[in-house]
C-alpha cells in the first residue's frame, strides 16, 4: 500500500505519529512518502499546496492528514489553500463521519444514552465552495456573500452513498438534516432528492430534522440517529457534537472518500491542530488510530480495520480515569494492542 501521510499543524504530527505506529504495526509492508506541508513550509517558501504535490498525492493508494491551521497564519489560507483544496480537487465528495459512544467511555449526558450513528456529510459544495466575495470593500454599504452551491450531481451521489449505508446497517434509517423552512432552494433540492433515490432503497426508513432541532435531538435523544445525511456545513457542525456527546473530539474520525476511487481517498481525525494543547504531548490520538481503521476498509481490508477498532475498544473499555492524557502512551498501548 503506498500512503501519502501530511502530518501538518499543531498536534497533527503528534497524532499521526501514534496512527502510524499502529499501522506499520498491522500493514508492515506500507510504503509512506510523508509531505511537508502546512504553516511551517507556507513561512518557508510561501506554498501551499503546489501542483507537484498534489500530482503525487494522486499516485497514492490513500492519505493520512494530521490537520491543519496555525494562530501564525491568517485564518483560512491553510484551511482553504491546503486542505479544502485537497478535498475539493480529490473529488472527496462524501465525507464520512461516524460517531459512536464505545462500552467504557463516560460521555457528558445524562442516562444510558446509546449513540451509534454515522454522518454522512457532502464534501464539495454548499457555503465551502468559494462562491461569494465582497462588494463596496471597507465602506459602511459593505456587503459580503457566502453563497451555498447544491448541485442536482453532488446532492444526488451523497444522497445514494448516504442511503447505500442505511441500507447495509442494522437499523436502515436515514435522517436528512437541512433548514429546508429558512433555506428554501437548497432545502428544496435535498428533500425532493432524498424523495428520489428512497425508492430505489424501500427498506430504509427516512426522516427529516431541521439543523436546528437536531442540535437538541443529539444531547436528548441521540439513539434516534442512524444515518445523518447533510450538506457540508450542517456536517461540519453537527460532527463536533456528535463527536462531544460520544466522549470528546479525541475519538472522532473521518475519511474524506472519492466513492469512485478515480482519487485517493484522504482520512484524518476530525478535530484541528488544537493550539492550545500543541507540544504538551496530552493529545488522544485514538481519533487518528480510527480514522486507519476507516482507511483500511476503504482499502479493502477489512479484517486489519476489525484489529485496529477491535485494540481500540478494548483500551477504551479498560481505560483508568487519568489515563488518557499522554499521546505516545495511548499510542503505545493501542499498538501493541492491534499488532498482538
Ligand atoms: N481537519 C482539520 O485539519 C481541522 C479541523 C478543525 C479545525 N482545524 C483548524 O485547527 C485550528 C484550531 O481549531 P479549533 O481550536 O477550533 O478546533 P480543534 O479541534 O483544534 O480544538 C478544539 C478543542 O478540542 C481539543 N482537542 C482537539 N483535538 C484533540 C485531541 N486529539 N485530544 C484532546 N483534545 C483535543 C483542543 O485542545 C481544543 O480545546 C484552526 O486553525 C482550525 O481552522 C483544522
Ligand atoms: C478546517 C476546516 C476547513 C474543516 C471543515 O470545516 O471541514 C474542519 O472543521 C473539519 O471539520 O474538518
Ligand atoms: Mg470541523
Amino acid at each position: 500500500m503506498k500512503l501519502a501521510v501530511i502530518p501538518g499543524d499543531g498536534i497533527g504530527p503528534e497524532v499521526v505519529a501514534e496512527g502510524l505506529k499502529v499501522l506499520t504495526g498491522v500493514i508492515p509492508q506500507v510504503e509512506i512518502s510523508t509531505y511537508d506541508l502546512g504553516a511551517s513550509r507556507w513561512h518557508r517558501t510561501g506554498e501551499l499546496l503546489p501542483d507537484s504535490v498534489l500530482r503525487e498525492l494522486r499516485g497514492h493508494d490513500a492519505i493520512l492528514l494530521g490537520a491543519v491551521g496555525d494562530p501564525t497564519v491568517p485564518a483560512g489560507i491553510l484551511e482553504r489553500g491546503l486542505l479544502l483544496r485537497i478535498r475539493f480537487e480529490l473529488d472527496h465528495h462524501v465525507n464520512l463521519r461516524p460517531a459512536r459512544l464505545y462500552p467504557g467511555v463516560t460521555g457528558p449526558l445524562a442516562g444510558d444514552q446509546s449513540i451509534d450513528l454515522v454522518v454522512v456529510r457532502e464534501g464539495t459544495e454548499g457555503p465551502y465552495a468559494g462562491a461569494g466575495g465582497l462588494l463596496r470593500k471597507d465602506s459602511p454599504h459593505e456587503i459580503a456573500t457566502e453563497v451555498s452551491v447544491n448541485t442536482y450531481f453532488g446532492v444526488e451521489r451523497v444522497v445514494r452513498n448516504a442511503f447505500e449505508r442505511a441500507n447495509r446497517r442494522a437499523r436502515k434509517h436515514l435522517t436528512l438534516v437541512h433548514k429546508t423552512n429558512v433555506l428554501a432552494y437548497s432545502g428544496q433540492l435535498w428533500s425532493r432528492v432524498v424523495e428520489e433515490v428512497s425508492m430505489e432503497y424501500p427498506d430504509v426508513a427516512v426522516a427529516y430534522c431541521h439543523i436546528d432541532a437536531a442540535m437538541i435531538y443529539l444531547v436528548t435523544d441521540p439513539g434516534r440517529f442512524d444515518v445523518i445525511v447533510t450538506d457540508n456545513l450542517f456536517g461540519d457542525i453537527i460532527t463536533d457534537l456528535a463527536a462531544a456527546v460520544s466522549g470528546g473530539i479525541g475519538l472522532a474520525a473521518s475519511g474524506n472518500l472519492d466513492v469512485s476511487r478515480t482519487n485517493p481517498s484522504m482520512f484524518e481525525p476530525v478535530h484541528g491542530s488544537a493550539p492550545d494543547i500543541a507540544g504538551t504531548g496530552t493529545a488522544d490520538p485514538t481519533a487518528t488510530v480510527l480514522s486507519i481503521a476507516l482507511l483500511l476498509d476503504h482499502l479493502g481490508m477489512p479484517d486489519s480495520a476489525r484489529r485496529v477498532e477491535a485494540a481500540i475498544a478494548f483500551d477504551l473499555a479498560t481505560r483508568q480515569p487519568g489515563s488518557v492524557g499522554r499521546t505516545q502512551a495511548v499510542g503505545d498501548r493501542l499498538a501493541a494492542l492491534a499488532s498482538s
